[in-house]
């Protein structure tokens, strides 16, 4: 094996792994180590997205949601399916087996773009040069021109609430439930509580969600967030604001869950516990004392807007940085970075990064929401479309939710879009490559939708903007 590369990537996960492909397509001698052994003792790439994140949850969510449509929605469209059931087994098989093939096709990319893939853990060392330990414990010192480190984040756990062997669980443990468990807690209403909490209670769990902050949702639009509440809630999910878990005990296969709300201490029992408060970047043991990369003071890797850390030719991309802990962040800083190492001139615009819960409906938002602007004293207007009133989610029975557009007051540019509805992460998708090429409202009013589509509500929402929405009333113009 070369003792030396081009660029040795640390992590394997979105970040990483898509950094090591673009390097090596690039022309660059690539390295990318990861140290993930999944749970049948393999070592595997990928890292939490592919192996315990988004796409084992979103595998888990689709079946919940197939199971629940089953059971609740068939009979409007005049199926009968007589008595519908779940296997857990099955439903966890068919997870495992999505999860095999996306980390073999990893394995499988690497290989046809030559990148090395080194299993076992990298720690940086000074003047750029990585300390490699392979699984069984072998050490060898590798040198790079560039160093990418992209070695993520872990779930952040909380005092009162340890991770208990089968009962409280963080986000890993909340994918492995051989049952549907009967009364299931969840301390955090954020993107993973709401997901994994939306997984059991279709399947059957009542599930009771605690949230410290007193505001719903509170970095989404505040109008998604009211209707979001109102929906979950109407599935059947308990979700308690401005609950502070203080406490916990396990009684054999039982937790007793005490929190602290406006009205004093309270307490729950649950048969399973999720902790979902928040990830944490992870660098343990990552970097020697000399190796000239800095933390922030939330522990985060110093980098600057092109992710170049303190120690000049090492970089640090993804969840270990600053910004939102999304994998498609991830990803595209690694290309940034990549395109940078090759002598490029590559940026990203952190302004225009989707996000999406993968509830149903889904919730998705891009750039300014309503109340930032408010906040910040801006100028701006606002279209809205109800799902309710397009003719594609009626057809579906899927009207829930809404398109809501924010657009300058002034010059009609569009500053942030919000979706609450059907494929909303499809949606606000539209609205991001909008945003990219700085359209208005007028523009994307002017385009061609196709119909019947769930899409023509983003055009509704465009045209509501300045008050040309075809189905719906718009709003009365203001008197001169
Ligand atoms: N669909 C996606 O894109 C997706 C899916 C999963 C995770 N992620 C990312 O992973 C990260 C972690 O997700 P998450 O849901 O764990 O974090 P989060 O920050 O989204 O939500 C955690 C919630 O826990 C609450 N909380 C903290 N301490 C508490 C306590 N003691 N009692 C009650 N509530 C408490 C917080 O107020 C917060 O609302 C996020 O950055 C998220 O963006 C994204």
């Amino acid at each position: 094996m070369s003792k030396k590369f081009d660029v040795v990537v640390i992590g394997g996960g979105p970040a990483g792994y898509v950094a090591a492909i673009r390097c090596a397509q690039l022309g660059l001698e690539t390295a990318c180590i990861d140290k993930w052994i999944n749970k049948e003792g393999k070592a595997v790439f990928g890292g939490t997205c592919l192996n315990v994140g988004c796409i084992p949850s979103k595998a888990l969510l689709d079946t919940s949601h197939k199971y629940e449509e089953a059971h609740e929605k068939f009979s409007l469209h005049g199926i009968s399916t007589g008595e519908v059931s779940i296997n857990i087994a099955d439903m966890l098989k068919r997870k495992d087996q999505i999860v095999k093939n996306l980390t073999m096709g990893v394995a499988t990319l690497f290989k046809a773009n030559g990148v090395k893939a080194l299993e076992g853990t990298g720690k940086l060392l000074a003047g750029k040069k990585v300390e490699f330990t392979n699984h069984a414990g072998a050490t060898e010192t590798i040198e790079a021109d560039n160093v990418i480190i992209a070695t993520g984040s872990v779930p952040v756990n909380i005092p009162p609430a340890p991770l208990t062997e089968g009962v409280i669980v963080d986000s890993t443990g909340a994918l492995e439930f051989t049952e549907v468990p009967k009364r299931l807690g969840v301390i955090g209403a954020g993107v993973i509580g709401l997901e994994l909490g939306s997984v059991w209670g279709r399947l059957g769990a009542e599930v009771v969600v605690l949230e410290a902050q007193d505001n719903f949702l509170h970095l989404v639009d505040q109008t998604v967030a009211k209707e979001a509440k109102k929906l979950f809630t109407k599935q059947g999910m308990d979700i308690r604001v401005g609950a502070r878990v203080t406490g916990s005990e396990v009684n054999g296969k039982e937790v007793t869950v005490t929190y602290q709300d406006s009205e004093g201490e309270k307490s729950e029992t649950f048969d399973k516990l999720i902790v979902a408060v928040g990830r944490r970047p992870y660098t343990e043991g990552l970097l020697a004392g000399d190796s000239g990369v800095n933390l922030d003071e939330r522990g985060f890797i110093h980098v600057d807007e092109t992710c170049m850390s303190d120690a000049p030719g090492v970089w640090a991309i993804g969840d270990v940085v600053r910004g939102p802990m999304l994998a498609h962040k991830a990803s595209e800083e690694g290309v940034m970075v990549a395109e940078r190492i090759a002598g490029h001139k590559a940026q990203m615009n952190y302004d225009v990064i989707p996000s999406v819960i993968y509830t149903h409906p889904e919730i998705a938002w891009v750039g300014k929401t309503e109340d930032e602007l408010k906040a910040a004293g801006e100028s701006y207007n606002v279209g809205m479309f109800p799902f309710a009133a397009n003719g594609r989610a009626m057809a579906a029975a899927d009207t829930d939710g809404f398109v809501k557009i924010v657009a300058d007051a002034e010059t009609d540019r569009i500053l942030g879009a919000s979706v609450i509805g059907p494929n909303a992460g499809d949606l606000v998708q539209q609205i991001v490559v909008a945003m990219e090429f700085g359209s208005t409202a007028e523009d994307v009013g002017m385009m061609v939708f196709a119909h019947p589509s769930i899409s023509e509500a983003v055009h509704e929402a465009a045209l509501a903007v300045n008050n040309a929405a075809i189905h719906k009333a718009n709003r009365k113009p203001k008197k001169k």
